[in-house]
Protein backbone atom coordinates (compact mmCIF):
# COMPACT_ATOMS: atom_id res chain seq x y z
CA UNK A 1 0.00 0.00 0.00
CA UNK A 2 1.58 2.71 -0.79
CA UNK A 3 -0.67 5.56 -1.47
CA UNK A 4 -2.37 6.22 1.90
CA UNK A 5 -6.31 5.62 3.07
CA UNK A 6 -6.07 7.35 6.72
CA UNK A 7 -9.45 8.53 5.31
CA UNK A 8 -11.94 8.13 3.13
CA UNK A 9 -15.09 10.10 2.73
CA UNK A 10 -18.29 8.79 1.56
CA UNK A 11 -20.48 11.34 -0.63
CA UNK A 12 -24.36 10.14 -2.36
CA UNK A 13 -23.75 10.38 -5.87
CA UNK A 14 -27.24 12.52 -5.56
CA UNK A 15 -25.34 15.38 -3.74
CA UNK A 16 -23.40 17.19 -6.53
CA UNK A 17 -22.36 20.29 -4.17
CA UNK A 18 -21.07 17.63 -1.96
CA UNK A 19 -19.31 15.98 -4.88
CA UNK A 20 -18.28 19.41 -5.91
CA UNK A 21 -17.44 20.51 -2.23
CA UNK A 22 -15.07 17.14 -2.08
CA UNK A 23 -12.36 18.77 -5.21
CA UNK A 24 -10.49 20.74 -1.91
CA UNK A 25 -11.07 18.33 0.98
CA UNK A 26 -8.16 16.58 2.49
CA UNK A 27 -9.65 12.95 2.12
CA UNK A 28 -7.14 10.19 1.07
CA UNK A 29 -10.20 8.54 -0.85
CA UNK A 30 -13.70 9.22 -1.59
CA UNK A 31 -16.52 6.41 -1.79
CA UNK A 32 -19.33 7.94 -4.15
CA UNK A 33 -22.25 6.13 -3.59
CA UNK A 34 -25.02 5.07 -5.53
CA UNK A 35 -26.36 2.28 -3.02
CA UNK A 36 -27.66 3.47 0.63
CA UNK A 37 -27.27 7.19 0.59
CA UNK A 38 -29.45 7.41 -2.71
CA UNK A 39 -33.30 6.94 -2.29
CA UNK A 40 -34.78 4.60 -4.65
CA UNK A 41 -36.37 7.35 -6.75
CA UNK A 42 -32.77 9.45 -7.62
CA UNK A 43 -30.95 6.00 -8.28
CA UNK A 44 -31.00 6.96 -11.87
CA UNK A 45 -30.07 10.51 -11.44
CA UNK A 46 -27.26 9.88 -9.08
CA UNK A 47 -25.46 7.87 -11.79
CA UNK A 48 -25.64 11.05 -14.31
CA UNK A 49 -24.83 13.55 -11.37
CA UNK A 50 -22.01 10.92 -10.77
CA UNK A 51 -20.40 10.89 -14.92
CA UNK A 52 -20.49 14.75 -14.24
CA UNK A 53 -18.55 15.18 -11.53
CA UNK A 54 -16.23 12.44 -12.11
CA UNK A 55 -15.55 14.39 -15.78
CA UNK A 56 -13.53 16.41 -13.84
CA UNK A 57 -10.25 16.22 -11.54
CA UNK A 58 -9.99 15.18 -8.09
CA UNK A 59 -6.32 15.19 -7.91
CA UNK A 60 -4.57 11.99 -6.20
CA UNK A 61 -7.57 11.67 -4.16
CA UNK A 62 -8.59 7.79 -5.42
CA UNK A 63 -11.83 7.91 -6.05
CA UNK A 64 -14.00 4.54 -5.83
CA UNK A 65 -17.78 4.31 -7.07
CA UNK A 66 -20.13 2.30 -4.18
CA UNK A 67 -22.75 0.41 -6.79
CA UNK A 68 -26.16 -1.45 -5.97
CA UNK A 69 -25.68 -4.98 -5.07
CA UNK A 70 -26.69 -7.41 -7.90
CA UNK A 71 -29.70 -8.46 -6.33
CA UNK A 72 -31.32 -5.21 -6.61
CA UNK A 73 -32.90 -3.73 -9.93
CA UNK A 74 -29.97 -1.11 -10.34
CA UNK A 75 -27.13 -3.50 -9.66
CA UNK A 76 -26.05 -5.30 -12.79
CA UNK A 77 -26.80 -1.80 -14.93
CA UNK A 78 -24.77 0.09 -12.07
CA UNK A 79 -22.09 -2.44 -12.82
CA UNK A 80 -22.37 -1.36 -16.92
CA UNK A 81 -22.41 2.27 -16.08
CA UNK A 82 -19.37 2.03 -14.36
CA UNK A 83 -17.40 -0.19 -17.31
CA UNK A 84 -18.95 1.93 -19.70
CA UNK A 85 -19.38 5.53 -18.96
CA UNK A 86 -17.46 5.93 -16.10
CA UNK A 87 -14.54 3.96 -17.54
CA UNK A 88 -10.75 5.73 -16.78
CA UNK A 89 -12.64 8.02 -14.09
CA UNK A 90 -13.62 5.94 -11.21
CA UNK A 91 -10.08 3.93 -9.57
CA UNK A 92 -12.22 1.57 -8.31
CA UNK A 93 -15.61 0.27 -7.99
CA UNK A 94 -16.84 -0.68 -4.11
CA UNK A 95 -19.46 -4.27 -4.23
CA UNK A 96 -21.80 -3.75 -0.66
CA UNK A 97 -22.44 -6.98 0.73
CA UNK A 98 -20.10 -9.01 -0.32
CA UNK A 99 -20.92 -12.74 0.91
CA UNK A 100 -18.25 -14.72 -1.30
CA UNK A 101 -15.90 -15.04 -3.35
CA UNK A 102 -18.02 -15.39 -6.25
CA UNK A 103 -20.30 -12.41 -5.72
CA UNK A 104 -16.77 -10.74 -6.49
CA UNK A 105 -16.61 -12.98 -10.21
CA UNK A 106 -20.19 -11.73 -10.80
CA UNK A 107 -19.00 -7.89 -11.11
CA UNK A 108 -15.59 -8.82 -12.53
CA UNK A 109 -17.43 -10.02 -15.69
CA UNK A 110 -19.03 -6.90 -15.88
CA UNK A 111 -16.59 -4.79 -15.54
CA UNK A 112 -13.03 -6.14 -17.17
CA UNK A 113 -10.64 -3.26 -16.32
CA UNK A 114 -11.09 -1.57 -12.78
CA UNK A 115 -9.98 -3.01 -9.22
CA UNK A 116 -13.03 -4.31 -7.07
CA UNK A 117 -13.16 -3.17 -3.70
CA UNK A 118 -15.67 -5.44 -1.23
CA UNK A 119 -17.66 -4.05 1.70
CA UNK A 120 -17.87 -6.64 4.34
CA UNK A 121 -20.65 -6.47 6.62
CA UNK A 122 -22.95 -9.34 6.45
CA UNK A 123 -22.20 -12.11 8.98
CA UNK A 124 -21.73 -14.94 6.14
CA UNK A 125 -19.01 -12.23 4.27
CA UNK A 126 -16.89 -12.05 7.50
CA UNK A 127 -16.95 -15.81 7.69
CA UNK A 128 -15.94 -16.41 3.97
CA UNK A 129 -13.48 -13.25 4.39
CA UNK A 130 -10.06 -14.90 3.25
CA UNK A 131 -11.68 -16.49 0.07
CA UNK A 132 -12.67 -12.67 -0.70
CA UNK A 133 -9.49 -11.51 0.51
CA UNK A 134 -8.05 -13.59 -2.13
CA UNK A 135 -9.77 -12.29 -4.96
CA UNK A 136 -7.32 -11.09 -7.92
CA UNK A 137 -9.09 -8.78 -9.10
CA UNK A 138 -9.78 -7.36 -5.08
CA UNK A 139 -7.44 -4.06 -3.95
CA UNK A 140 -9.28 -3.46 -0.70
CA UNK A 141 -12.13 -4.50 2.01
CA UNK A 142 -14.29 -2.15 3.79
CA UNK A 143 -16.03 -2.61 6.99
CA UNK A 144 -19.73 -1.68 6.80
CA UNK A 145 -20.79 -1.77 10.64
CA UNK A 146 -23.91 -0.29 10.27
CA UNK A 147 -25.09 -3.28 8.36
CA UNK A 148 -23.13 -5.79 10.73
CA UNK A 149 -25.13 -4.28 13.80
CA UNK A 150 -28.14 -4.94 11.73
CA UNK A 151 -27.26 -8.67 10.86
CA UNK A 152 -25.99 -9.34 14.40
CA UNK A 153 -29.10 -7.29 16.58
CA UNK A 154 -26.45 -6.28 18.48
CA UNK A 155 -26.09 -2.83 20.54
CA UNK A 156 -23.80 0.17 19.67
CA UNK A 157 -21.29 0.01 22.40
CA UNK A 158 -18.16 2.47 22.23
CA UNK A 159 -15.73 -0.79 22.87
CA UNK A 160 -17.54 -2.06 19.59
CA UNK A 161 -17.59 -5.52 21.84
CA UNK A 162 -20.26 -7.41 19.58
CA UNK A 163 -18.12 -6.43 16.65
CA UNK A 164 -14.83 -7.54 17.11
CA UNK A 165 -14.68 -11.13 16.05
CA UNK A 166 -15.99 -10.45 12.41
CA UNK A 167 -13.60 -7.12 12.33
CA UNK A 168 -10.66 -9.37 13.34
CA UNK A 169 -12.05 -12.13 11.07
CA UNK A 170 -11.46 -9.27 7.78
CA UNK A 171 -8.34 -8.01 8.97
CA UNK A 172 -6.61 -11.00 9.37
CA UNK A 173 -7.78 -11.51 5.83
CA UNK A 174 -6.82 -8.58 4.70
CA UNK A 175 -3.46 -8.95 5.55
CA UNK A 176 -2.72 -12.63 4.24
CA UNK A 177 -3.31 -11.63 1.21
CA UNK A 178 -2.00 -8.02 1.70
CA UNK A 179 -5.04 -6.32 1.08
CA UNK A 180 -6.14 -3.04 1.85
CA UNK A 181 -8.76 -2.27 4.81
CA UNK A 182 -10.53 0.46 6.14
CA UNK A 183 -12.66 0.53 9.28
CA UNK A 184 -16.33 1.32 9.15
CA UNK A 185 -18.15 4.60 9.87
CA UNK A 186 -18.64 6.57 13.31
CA UNK A 187 -22.48 7.89 12.55
CA UNK A 188 -22.26 10.09 15.32
CA UNK A 189 -20.66 13.20 13.07
CA UNK A 190 -20.89 15.97 15.67
CA UNK A 191 -19.11 13.82 18.65
CA UNK A 192 -15.34 14.24 17.67
CA UNK A 193 -14.35 12.74 20.89
CA UNK A 194 -16.35 9.74 20.81
CA UNK A 195 -14.77 9.54 16.54
CA UNK A 196 -11.02 10.40 18.15
CA UNK A 197 -11.62 6.79 20.27
CA UNK A 198 -12.62 4.82 17.68
CA UNK A 199 -10.42 5.98 15.05
CA UNK A 200 -7.44 5.08 17.89
CA UNK A 201 -9.23 1.99 18.24
CA UNK A 202 -9.35 1.07 14.44
CA UNK A 203 -5.41 2.06 14.24
CA UNK A 204 -4.52 0.19 17.26
CA UNK A 205 -5.98 -3.20 15.81
CA UNK A 206 -4.21 -2.66 12.11
CA UNK A 207 -6.72 -1.03 9.93
CA UNK A 208 -5.13 1.65 7.55
CA UNK A 209 -8.29 3.90 7.98
CA UNK A 210 -11.66 4.71 8.63
CA UNK A 211 -14.53 5.49 6.32
CA UNK A 212 -16.22 8.57 6.93
CA UNK A 213 -19.48 10.68 6.11
CA UNK A 214 -18.73 14.26 7.09
CA UNK A 215 -16.08 16.43 6.42
CA UNK A 216 -15.61 17.15 9.40
CA UNK A 217 -14.29 14.08 10.33
CA UNK A 218 -11.82 13.86 8.18
CA UNK A 219 -8.92 15.89 10.34
CA UNK A 220 -9.05 13.69 13.43
CA UNK A 221 -9.16 10.60 10.78
CA UNK A 222 -5.68 12.16 9.39
CA UNK A 223 -4.05 12.60 12.52
CA UNK A 224 -5.06 9.11 14.13
CA UNK A 225 -3.97 7.32 11.26
CA UNK A 226 -0.65 8.86 10.37
CA UNK A 227 2.71 8.00 12.56
CA UNK A 228 3.01 10.09 15.14
CA UNK A 229 6.36 12.23 15.90
CA UNK A 230 7.13 10.07 18.33
CA UNK A 231 6.62 7.09 16.29
CA UNK A 232 8.41 8.20 13.26
CA UNK A 233 11.66 9.37 15.59
CA UNK A 234 11.55 5.80 17.46
CA UNK A 235 11.71 3.93 13.79
CA UNK A 236 14.54 6.27 12.82
CA UNK A 237 16.54 5.37 16.04
CA UNK A 238 15.60 1.78 15.61
CA UNK A 239 17.08 1.49 12.16
CA UNK A 240 20.36 3.25 13.24
CA UNK A 241 20.79 0.93 16.10
CA UNK A 242 20.08 -2.07 14.71
CA UNK A 243 22.58 -0.91 11.65
CA UNK A 244 24.76 -0.51 14.28
CA UNK A 245 24.51 -3.77 16.05
CA UNK A 246 24.57 -5.58 12.56
CA UNK A 247 27.92 -3.73 11.82
CA UNK A 248 28.97 -5.44 14.83
CA UNK A 249 28.04 -8.92 13.99
CA UNK A 250 25.04 -8.77 16.70
CA UNK A 251 21.69 -9.39 15.17
CA UNK A 252 19.69 -7.57 17.95
CA UNK A 253 20.03 -4.19 19.23
CA UNK A 254 18.34 -2.34 22.56
CA UNK A 255 16.63 1.13 22.19
CA UNK A 256 14.70 2.83 24.96
CA UNK A 257 14.97 -0.62 27.28
CA UNK A 258 13.54 -2.66 24.56
CA UNK A 259 14.76 -5.14 22.48
CA UNK A 260 14.93 -4.44 18.30
CA UNK A 261 15.73 -7.44 15.93
CA UNK A 262 14.53 -7.49 12.24
CA UNK A 263 11.01 -7.97 12.01
CA UNK A 264 11.41 -4.34 14.27
CA UNK A 265 13.31 -3.05 11.70
CA UNK A 266 10.82 -4.21 9.09
CA UNK A 267 8.02 -1.99 11.19
CA UNK A 268 9.89 1.04 11.49
CA UNK A 269 10.56 0.96 7.70
CA UNK A 270 6.90 1.08 7.27
CA UNK A 271 6.28 3.50 9.94
CA UNK A 272 8.69 5.65 7.69
CA UNK A 273 7.34 4.64 3.98
CA UNK A 274 3.83 5.81 5.55
CA UNK A 275 4.97 8.88 7.01
CA UNK A 276 7.07 10.11 3.83
CA UNK A 277 3.60 8.70 1.25
CA UNK A 278 1.31 11.03 3.89
CA UNK A 279 3.74 14.13 2.82
CA UNK A 280 3.85 13.26 -0.58
CA UNK A 281 0.08 13.48 -1.22
CA UNK A 282 0.33 16.59 1.18
CA UNK A 283 2.61 17.87 -0.98
C1 LIG B 1 -24.81 13.29 7.43
C2 LIG B 1 -25.22 14.30 6.40
C3 LIG B 1 -26.62 14.01 5.91
C4 LIG B 1 -25.20 15.70 7.03
O1 LIG B 1 -25.50 16.60 6.01
P1 LIG B 1 -25.68 18.16 6.28
O2 LIG B 1 -26.71 18.38 7.37
O3 LIG B 1 -25.91 18.83 4.97
O4 LIG B 1 -24.27 18.58 6.87
P2 LIG B 1 -23.69 19.98 7.04
O5 LIG B 1 -24.70 21.06 6.87
O6 LIG B 1 -22.92 19.99 8.31
O7 LIG B 1 -22.65 20.10 5.83
C5 LIG B 1 -21.68 21.11 5.81
C6 LIG B 1 -21.06 21.19 4.45
O8 LIG B 1 -20.40 19.95 4.15
C7 LIG B 1 -20.95 19.36 2.97
N1 LIG B 1 -21.01 17.92 3.18
C8 LIG B 1 -21.74 17.24 4.05
N2 LIG B 1 -21.50 15.94 3.99
C9 LIG B 1 -20.55 15.80 3.03
C10 LIG B 1 -19.88 14.67 2.51
N3 LIG B 1 -20.17 13.44 2.96
N4 LIG B 1 -18.98 14.89 1.57
C11 LIG B 1 -18.70 16.13 1.10
N5 LIG B 1 -19.31 17.23 1.57
C12 LIG B 1 -20.23 17.07 2.52
C13 LIG B 1 -22.32 19.98 2.82
O9 LIG B 1 -22.69 19.95 1.46
C14 LIG B 1 -22.07 21.37 3.33
O10 LIG B 1 -21.39 22.11 2.34
P3 LIG B 1 -21.62 23.67 2.15
O11 LIG B 1 -22.92 23.77 1.43
O12 LIG B 1 -20.47 24.15 1.36
O13 LIG B 1 -21.65 24.27 3.52
C15 LIG B 1 -24.21 14.31 5.22
O14 LIG B 1 -22.96 14.61 5.74
C16 LIG B 1 -24.18 13.06 4.40
O15 LIG B 1 -25.05 12.84 3.58
N6 LIG B 1 -23.15 12.24 4.61
C17 LIG B 1 -22.91 11.06 3.83
C18 LIG B 1 -23.87 9.96 4.20
C19 LIG B 1 -23.56 8.72 3.43
O16 LIG B 1 -22.90 8.76 2.43
N7 LIG B 1 -24.03 7.56 3.91
C20 LIG B 1 -23.80 6.30 3.27
C21 LIG B 1 -22.51 5.74 3.66
S1 LIG B 1 -22.45 5.10 5.27
C22 LIG B 1 -22.82 3.43 5.01
O17 LIG B 1 -23.61 3.13 4.17
C23 LIG B 1 -22.05 2.51 5.83
C24 LIG B 1 -22.04 1.03 5.51
O18 LIG B 1 -22.65 0.57 4.37
C25 LIG B 1 -22.48 0.27 6.73
O19 LIG B 1 -23.28 -0.66 6.60
O20 LIG B 1 -22.00 0.61 7.81
MG1 LIG C 1 -23.85 -1.08 4.52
Amino acid sequence: MSHPYRSVLYIPAANARAMEKARDLPADAIIFDLEDAVAPDEKIAARAALAVALASDYGARVRIVRINGFATEWGQDDARFCAEALAGRADAVLIPKVDSAADLDRVAALIPDTPLWAMIETPLGMLNAAGIAAHPRLLGMVMGTNDLAKELNSRFRPDRLPMQAGLGLCLLAAKAHGKVIVDGVFNAFKDDDGLRAECEQGRDMGFDGKTLIHPAQLAIANKAFAPTEAEIDLARRQIAAFDAAKAEGKGVAVVDGKIVENLHVDTARLTLARAEAIAELAG
